[in-house]
């Protein structure tokens, strides 16, 4: 059995808009998954199920087997963590280093594994130079990475990032990648919603595409940005270098420019 799962879930907001209708979809631990799909199309609520913030108004989300219906979203952080999109919304100690240790302290860890847990979060992070600092003293960028640290440090199975490369620099979106190939591998899942398809291609393999509610593809990164049709019923685009390499009928169905040189390469080969 996947260790995370929606089965067939449906949500409601209170004033009775439906945003997500009929969605399944499973994760094991150690996956690296990207969702991607335009604005509105129900990605941030079906993520706030996976981690109880939300509950199903119809189906169920399971996680280690357990229904998050009976439990709080604190309990299920241990399993399940979720930074959210806009950091503002999560942020609320004046302190970057008591944000980041809430976590740890509220689940109850031992002094050695928060000790543990706060130099991986902060060295992730590269945060050290903050930590005393007001959150809010601190740019947007960096208060995203806080949001992030203090997901880390609670050490859960399972993490999933609402748009994290939004407003980051080369450097930032390096800083990212680097700390999710870490997180993966000591084992965790990490799920990642994104509008970045550059982000998408240099760093996941299985994508979520999600339109309309719903669910459209669960496929293979490089299935996926080449099957023309459901980009453009998702209203997604392709990564710029596939772009070019479509328009010159490149045969090879590459996303990036590792795989682009390769493939000029060949060509300058066989003309030589
Ligand atoms: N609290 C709310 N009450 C009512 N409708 C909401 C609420 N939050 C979100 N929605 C609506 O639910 C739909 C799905 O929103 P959601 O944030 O899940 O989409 P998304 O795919 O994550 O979009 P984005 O990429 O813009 O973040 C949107 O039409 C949105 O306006």
């Amino acid at each position: 059995m996947a260790y995370l799962q929606l089965k067939d879930v449906t949500f409601k907001y209170p004033n009775g808009f439906s945003a997500v209708e009929n969605v399944s979809m499973s994760f094991e631990l150690g996956e690296k998954v990207a969702i991607v799909g335009q604005n509105g199309a129900g990605k941030t609520t079906t993520v706030k199920m996976m981690n109880g913030l939300l509950k199903p108004t119809l189906g169920d989300v399971l996680s280690n087997g357990e229904s998050t219906k009976g439990f709080t979203t604190a309990q299920i952080s241990k399993k399940v963590g979720y930074v959210f999109q806009n950091p503002d919304d999560q942020i609320f100690h004046s302190n970057i280093l008591s944000e980041i240790k809430f976590g740890p302290k509220v689940l109850g860890f031992s002094p050695e594994k928060e000790k543990e847990m706060l130099e991986l979060a902060i060295g992730l992070t590269e945060l050290h130079d903050y930590l005393d600092e007001n959150p809010y003293n601190v740019p947007l960028s960096l208060r995203k990475f806080i949001t992030i640290a203090a997901v880390i440090a609670m050490d859960s199975d399972v993490l999933i990032f609402d748009e994290p490369t939004a407003g980051q620099d080369f450097d930032g979106v390096k800083k990212l990648s680097k700390l999710i190939d870490k997180l993966i591998e000591m084992g965790k899942t990490v799920i990642t919603i994104t509008h970045d398809m550059e982000f998408v291609v240099n760093n996941f393999d299985r994508v979520i595409v999600m339109a309309h509610k719903n669910v459209l593809a669960d496929s293979d990164v490089r299935d996926v940005f080449w099957q023309l049709d459901l980009l453009e019923e998702s209203m997604l685009k392709q990564p710029s270098i596939s772009q070019v390499a479509h328009r010159i009928n490149l045969e090879s169905k590459v996303l990036n420019v590792d795989e682009m040189v390769s493939e000029i390469s060949k060509v300058k080969v066989k003309t030589s």
